[in-house]
């Protein structure tokens, strides 16, 4: 078993004055795995990640950090007109000192974190004027640049094209798997876990939770409990290519 870079014990997440959104959990992210985060609409996916970094207190149990842990939101707003460039080189803040200027290696890596998500000619570009689908890669890769154990990412690919959506699912498991870097991510795509993940967290509403191996938890059928419409598993098979996916079926009505 890897290294565990998060653990949780007994953990309860939610809102005062509310129920708790799912029954205590015992999470383990460990190093060089990726855990995808599954669950409807207000299931408590943003709560937990938030919980996790330390933003929310528990309503119960423990967070146990083992590194230096770094969040991809869905969304951020920039008080300033930073450039992209500035914008990653913050994630590099806890590198640089207070203080003190970016040095040429600070840069360079920002400029690799860029090139990784095939953005690097945005470098110069006012964060505040890209696209919904830019800023989040402009996100990704200040989170790249910090060089963390464990990277926490919000729905990364809801506001991206197909093309980066893949680069960026591309992206996940290389840092796994040669970085040895903990993911934990969050997606309303289950092909997507199907494609990187390890392991499987899914939030099915009423408190409930499903939670271990990708081939024990993410079932058609379970799938199919969870957005409450059917879901199959399809194998796709041509000349070149052989991988197993997930297609739901969006009701009964006649679309012709
Ligand atoms: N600051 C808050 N105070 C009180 N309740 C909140 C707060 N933020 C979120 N909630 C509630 O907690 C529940 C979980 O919200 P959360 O944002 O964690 O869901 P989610 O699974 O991330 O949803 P989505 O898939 O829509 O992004 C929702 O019912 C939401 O209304």
């Amino acid at each position: 078993m890897s290294q565990p870079t998060l653990l949780t014990h007994g953990l309860v997440c939610g809102y005062r004055g509310q129920a708790p959104l799912f029954h205590p959990l015992d999470l383990t992210l460990a190093a060089g795995k990726i855990t995808a985060l599954l669950g409807g609409n207000g299931q408590g996916k943003t709560t937990l990640m938030r919980t996790l970094l330390g933003q929310l207190k528990p309503l119960a149990g423990q967070v146990t950090r083992g590194g230096q842990v770094n969040f991809v939101p869905q969304r951020f707003s920039a008080a300033f007109s930073y450039s992209v460039l500035d914008m990653v080189l913050i994630g590099r803040a806890n590198k640089i000192g207070l203080f003190a200027t970016p040095s040429r290696q600070d840069k360079h890596a920002a400029m690799v974190a860029l090139t990784q998500l095939g953005i690097e000619h945005l470098a110069k570009q006012a964060f505040n004027t890209l696209s919904g689908g830019q800023q989040q890669l402009v996100l990704i890769a200040r989170a790249l640049a910090t060089e963390c154990e464990l990277l926490i990412l919000d729905e990364p690919t809801a506001a991206l094209d197909l093309s980066y959506q893949a680069s960026v699912i591309q992206l996940l498991h290389r840092l796994a798997a040669e970085h040895n870097i903990a993911i934990l991510f969050s997606t309303h795509d289950p092909a997507q876990a199907e494609l990187i993940a390890d392991e499987v967290l899914m939030l099915m509403g009423n408190q409930q939770y499903l939670y271990g191996s990708k081939s024990d938890v993410l079932t058609a059928a379970n799938l199919t409990a969870l957005y409450e419409l059917p879901v199959q598993r399809c194998q796709v098979k041509s000349d070149s290519l052989q991988f197993s996916t997930f297609v739901p079926y969006f009701g009964s009505m006649n679309y012709e």
